[in-house]
């Protein structure tokens, strides 16, 4: 709960009118959580207080108060000075006494203060005292109550205007996120990082796939002749065996082309096939995943994908010899892929001819799209509002019958997103809700193309790896 956005209602007036007593009586309105709120004016009493079941409030008692002259001027001065912090004012007198001109002066100070004021008029124990309550409507208040605090008389009226100033609690579901939780100082320094651009527009890039498929051709197109080849470049730190081209101020480094160039080498040798493809992964961001068009996934194919899946790398299938594919459509192809590499699910696909061209020029910009989504950073704030709108259409399952709650969620890692939810049982958060939340949240902010890892975590652990 949010206890300093609390409405603040203060109960002001004369020693002995009763506001202690009418203090008390609302404070027992909440027996549950009467403790008292830490931080506060040493001199001030303060409580929470419900009222009508869901509004709550903090109430503020002046009374107690040592004025250790019997001046009026120091509870003038003293109740000023509350009802300067308060959003609501409670003036009580004593309805045994006759009006005063000390307590109408302050009462007009408050009424110039432009808040909500209620003049309380206590001790109106029977039905013979209430004639004494209106002698007091000469003050002119907005709102005047009779009241016997002792007797119990009069609350319901004086309930009643306090609801008009105090917010209902909204309904909550029960798994809600508990805003207060976030650390104030985590969120802002991450949505601080957040707001300052990512500079980085280097990206490394690894073309993969079985042989034959068409990756040194690939390669050459998106070198062809009219990019500037940049890795001779003097100064240019990049890898020997690398390549790297300038497009759309992106420095697009092609990994290992060196070996991808070595034509035919490696045939039937597996492993070793296998092997370079994970030391080419190794340095990339994105991997583009060649599919022969004319032969559909393999066994060896799913293997390779299966790397990019371990390397969690942004990817881009590419459905290459699209020029000769035959009687097949579209649709039958990318069935077919989507079908074979399931894991793969958030990668886009392209169908290219990388012998005639066809919409390789399309590769460069689908490149530095997805490298954007894996580097994003999703301000906590925005994701918190996601991650709550996903609990309220499905609750998270309970864990042996014993609730999970997550309390809000933090994206901890760049390149690729890494997401931390920070619940009371990491282990109780079941690994279809996970994916639930993964996808939902891959829905509402865009991450195509890029793997998003989701770890539950208690607070106070370190988001490192599981
Ligand atoms: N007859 C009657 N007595 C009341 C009522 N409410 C409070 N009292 C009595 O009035 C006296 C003062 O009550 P408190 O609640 O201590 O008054 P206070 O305004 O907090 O006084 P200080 O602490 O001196 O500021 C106590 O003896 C209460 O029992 C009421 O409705 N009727
Ligand atoms: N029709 C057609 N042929 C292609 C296409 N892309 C590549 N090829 C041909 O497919 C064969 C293999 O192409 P490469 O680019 O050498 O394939 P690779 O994946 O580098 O092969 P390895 O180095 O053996 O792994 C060559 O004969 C290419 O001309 C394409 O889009 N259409």
């Amino acid at each position: 709960m949010q206890e300093h956005n609390l409405k603040k209602v203060a109960i002001l007036g004369r020693p002995n009118v009763g506001k202690s007593s009418l203090f008390n009586r609302l404070a027992r309105q909440r027996d549950a959580i009467t403790s008292d709120v830490s931080g506060t004016t040493r001199d001030i009493k303060k409580r929470i207080v419900t009222i009508s079941g869901n509004r709550d409030f903090e109430v503020i008692d002046t009374g107690g108060i040592d004025y250790s002259s019997e001046l009026f001027s120091k509870v003038a001065e003293f109740s000023l000075r509350a009802a300067d912090m308060a959003d609501v004012i409670v003036y009580m007198v004593d309805g045994k006494t006759i009006p005063d001109e000390e307590d109408k002066e302050l009462f007009y100070k408050l009424q110039q203060m432009n808040k909500p004021l209620a003049l309380v008029v206590n001790k109106i124990d029977n039905d013979k005292e209430e004639e004494r309550y209106w002698e007091f409507l000469e003050f002119g208040a907005d709102a005047t109550f009779p009241m016997s605090v002792s007797h119990n008389r009069y609350f319901n009226d004086f309930y009643a205007w306090l609801e008009e100033y105090i917010p209902a609690k909204e309904e909550k579901p029960e798994l809600q996120i508990e805003e207060a939780e976030v650390d104030p100082f985590e969120e802002i320094v991450r949505d601080i990082n957040s707001t300052v651009e990512d500079e980085d527009q280097e990206v490394s890039v690894a073309i993969i796939g079985r042989v034959n498929t068409g990756k040194s051709s690939l390669l050459n197109a998106l070198l062809g002749e009219e990019r500037s080849v940049v890795s001779d470049v003097a100064g240019t730190t990049i890898d020997p065996i690398d390549e790297q081209i300038e497009y759309n101020d992106y420095k697009i480094t092609f990994v290992d082309t060196a070996g991808i160039r070595r034509r035919g080498k490696i045939v039937g040798i597996e492993k070793y096939a296998l092997g370079r493809t994970e030391a080419m992964l190794e340095k990339a961001d994105i991997a583009l995943l060649m599919i022969d068009a004319t032969v559909g996934v393999t066994e060896l194919d799913e293997r390779i994908a299966g790397l990019i899946e371990k390397f969690r790398l942004g990817t881009l299938i590419v459905i290459n010899k699209w020029d000769i594919r035959g009687e097949k459509t579209y649709e039958e192809a990318v069935d077919d892929i989507r079908d074979e590499l399931k894991f793969l699910h958030y990668a886009p696909l392209i169908t290219i001819s990388a012998k005639t061209g066809m919409r390789v020029n399309k590769i460069l910009d689908q490149i530095t799209t997805i490298y954007e989504k894996y580097k994003q950073r999703i301000p906590t704030s925005k994701l918190n509002d996601v991650l709550r709108e996903a609990m309220q259409r499905h609750h998270v399952p309970s864990y042996n019958g014993a609730l999970v709650k997550i309390k809000f969620a933090t994206q901890y890692e760049t390149k690729p997103p890494k997401i931390a939810l920070i619940t009371n049982r990491p282990d109780g958060l079941h690994f279809s809700y996970k994916r639930y939340l993964s996808n939902y949240i891959r829905s509402k902010f865009d991450f195509e193309g890029v793997p998003l890892d989701i770890v539950a975590r208690k607070r106070g652990e370190r988001f490192e790896e599981d």
